[in-house]
């Protein structure tokens, strides 16, 4: 019987109370790269995989083996079994890496680089001649079918966009402790989600464009809205006004600069002074890149760092500003932002959260998520337990170790090597059925 999204995320964590002590039990961490182009280090095994592929980059969620399983006298057993319903259980990490869709071959390579056909991506049961498969999400899914057949003979089993979203983000509010945070003056506090009191939440994923889900249950969700003017926007227009050569760098420059500079301010109109009638004070902005208007400057003459810095606040003010008047809509008081715009970046995520602040006069709570940029990964790499495809069985989250708190300050949050430091990651285990 197929189980739902909820179904599988209870077997987590129902299993994580009945493994404790249990000998043999195994060990998952959760790990995550950057522009990984080159193997992992170790031999280790990759045994599932799943991807999404969206419009500016590409997710890839894998599982690997902390050894390789061919070694039978290896004492690192791959295959231990655990005493959960004598199911074996395998020793390892989940993976996180992520590619620039525009870069699509390095992605091809990588997966190349870990011999999936000799790594159980056959469907059980299926004739030897048969293509491997992986489960696949996002509009890339569908754009690159042929490319990943013709290149690494994987066929991509489609998983919607949406359903993974969710199923990813209700998987990691449950199963993460300190998954979810809010951020205000600088300040990061982890919030502790209660179970029975999860939904209804509206959740707002701000990759290239902007989806906006009102979730009601697992599996149960409607995407309520939209806006085309998201992370695909900061990104384009900041490359074309800046010329940087890349997200990071333009994403570095928004540290330095001063959007005071071109924004005009509600004071810049009002001669220096609030406008306390309507509650605007004299800080506020009340017109992005206003200042150009009468500046009498060319592009030329502004600091790329003033111009990210604007165009950072625009873009992130307004996603607040919509996402707030959604959740209005249908009187939801939670809203949770995710998508890889956001990188752990405190100007952005303090920006989203005085909008939605400000907007629901203090009524309404952005938070913000760990894994921001995974959920669709994620959710894709749970499907293959729900369709009972690969007899993947994630069944337990052992602990969690504490996150750095640090992690919310005013810099890019991927670690230089690629992968999430120790503080970052997650124990837990899974299990094959
Ligand atoms: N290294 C990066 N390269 C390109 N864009 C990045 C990078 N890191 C973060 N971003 C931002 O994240 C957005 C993509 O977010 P993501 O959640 O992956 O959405 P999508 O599924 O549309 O690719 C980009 O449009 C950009 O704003
Ligand atoms: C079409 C998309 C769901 C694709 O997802 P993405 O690759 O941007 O993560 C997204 O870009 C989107 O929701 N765009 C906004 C379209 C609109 O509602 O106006």
């Amino acid at each position: 019987m197929q189980q739902t999204a909820d179904q599988q995320v209870h077997n987590l964590i129902r299993g994580a109370g009945k493994a404790k002590g249990e000998r043999g039990r195994a060990k998952m961490d959760i790990v995550e790269s950057k522009h990984i182009s080159e193997p992992i280090k170790s031999e280790a095994q990759i045994s599932h995989l799943a991807l999404d592929i969206g419009g500016s980059l590409i997710k890839l969620v894998y599982f690997s083996t902390n050894s390789d399983s061919s070694s039978s006298s290896s004492k690192d057993s791959v295959a231990v079994s655990s005493g959960n319903e004598g199911r074996p259980v395998l020793e390892g990490k989940l993976h996180f890496a992520k590619f620039e869709t525009a870069k699509i071959n390095d992605c091809i390579d990588f997966i190349r680089s870990k011999q999936l056909r000799h790594s159980g991506f056959q469907k059980h049961g299926a004739p030897a001649g048969e293509k491997c498969t992986i489960k696949a999400t996002g509009g890339g899914a569908y754009k690159y079918t042929d490319l990943f057949k013709e290149k690494l003979g994987i066929c991509l089993d489609k998983e919607d966009e949406m359903d993974c979203l969710v199923a990813g983000s209700n998987f990691l509010l449950k199963a993460v402790h300190t998954e979810a945070f809010t951020y205000m003056d600088g300040q990061k506090e982890f919030v502790q989600i209660d179970h029975d009191d999860l939904y209804p939440y509206m959740l707002v994923n701000i990759g290239s464009g902007v989806s906006m889900i009102k979730v009601d249950g697992p599996g149960k969700f409607e995407r309520v809205s939209g806006t085309n003017v998201g992370g695909g926007t900061f990104w384009g227009l900041g490359r074309l006004l800046t010329k940087c050569k890349s997200f990071d760098e333009l994403l570095e420059l928004s540290h330095r600069g001063n959007n005071r500079v071109i924004d005009m301010l509600v004071g810049d109109i009002y001669g220096g002074m609030d406008y306390t009638k309507i509650g605007l004070s004299s800080t506020t902005i009340a017109s992005s890149f206003g200042k150009a208007i009468s500046d009498n400057k060319e592009l030329e003459d502004y600091k790329p760092e003033d111009i990210s810095r604007s165009l950072l606040r625009m873009i992130s003010n307004n996603i607040g500003q919509i996402s707030y008047l959604n959740a209005l809509r249908f009187g939801l008081k939670r809203i949770f932002f995710a998508g890889f715009f956001i990188r752990g970046h405190a100007y952005t995520m303090d920006t989203i959260a005085v909008a939605v602040h400000f907007w629901s006069k203090g009524e309404a709570k952005a938070m913000f998520l760990k894994h921001e940029g995974f959920l669709g990964a994620l959710g894709s790499f749970m499907s293959y337990e729900k369709h009972g495809f690969l007899n993947l069985k994630v069944h337990q989250l052992v602990q969690q170790s504490p996150v750095d708190a640090s992690r919310g300050g005013d810099k890019i949050h991927d670690p230089p090597n690629g992968e999430l430091n120790e503080n970052q990651s997650i124990d837990c285990s899974i299990c094959l059925s």
